[in-house]
């Protein structure tokens, strides 16, 4: 079943006399359980997409079903409550706050919606309850990125959307990182859709979607996604 259903999506932005189309007119679908990586150059129009089907920024012209309902017509609202209790989002960043914990990082996640998972659980789920204790300054860029992942799975959201997760970190930490998002897509059947300029790691993707200029110009399904292990780039 497709989970999320994009219909001829554009999103426009007027500067004066010119119109950047950011999205100009893709469709595609993301099937419930994939690991999806949405691949560009800067510019492409990835954040934008990511962006749109988080529920933090509108479309100006298309549909977009997430489970059967058109989020692009949702009030403030029912964006408010979507955003809160049907997406997990992992950034850069990390995003965590810094005179909280990593247990109260995740815990503040949890306050907020339905049917959370217990924090400690969602905590040992990335190899991290030992240093449930710890503030985000005494652990390291990968180990913060691992409480921003806690944080999102806490909310047991139907949907995990990555905003280049690895970006800020090195090569070998960001590929554990890439490790436990497959893991989760695997072992929780959770759907993921990644977004990052890095072409060489879309081998480990189920779905492939490229984007150049707004537009789609590549979505293909790896018939046999690799293991990170079997990726170097
Ligand atoms: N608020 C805005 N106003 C005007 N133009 C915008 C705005 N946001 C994005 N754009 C333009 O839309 C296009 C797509 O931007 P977007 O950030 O989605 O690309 P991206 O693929 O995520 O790039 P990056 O990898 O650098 O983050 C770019 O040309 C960008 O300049």
């Amino acid at each position: 079943m497709s989970l999320v259903v994009f219909k001829n999506v554009y999103k426009r932005y007027r500067m004066g006399e010119i119109t950047i189309n950011a999205v100009d007119g893709i469709s595609f679908s993301v099937e419930e359980g994939e690991f999806a990586v949405v691949v560009g150059a800067s510019g492409a129009g990835k954040t934008t997409v990511l962006n749109i089907l988080g529920g933090m920024d509108s479309c100006t012209e298309g549909e977009i079903l997430v489970m059967d309902r058109d989020i692009s017509r949702l009030s403030d609202k029912e964006l408010i409550a979507y955003r809160r209790y049907d997406i997990g989002f992992v950034f850069q960043f990390y995003n965590l706050v810094h005179n909280l914990t990593a247990k109260e990082n995740v815990e503040l996640a949890a306050q907020i919606c339905r049917d959370p998972m217990d924090s400690e659980q969602a905590l040992e789920s990335v190899g991290l309850l030992d240093r449930k204790d710890n503030f985000p300054v005494q652990l390291s860029g990968g180990e913060q990125q691992r409480v921003s992942i806690a944080r999102a799975l806490a909310k047991n959201p139907k949907l995990l959307l990555c905003d280049e997760p690895t970006g800020a970190l090195d090569y070998n930490t960001g590929r554990q990182i890439l490790a436990l998002l497959q893991e989760t897509c695997r072992k929780q059947k959770m759907t993921v859709v990644l977004i990052t300029h890095n072409s060489a790691i879309t081998p480990m993707a189920d779905h492939v979607i490229e984007m150049k200029s707004g537009k789609i110009v590549r979505d293909i399904y790896n018939e046999h996604p690799k293991s990170i292990e079997e990726i170097e780039w």
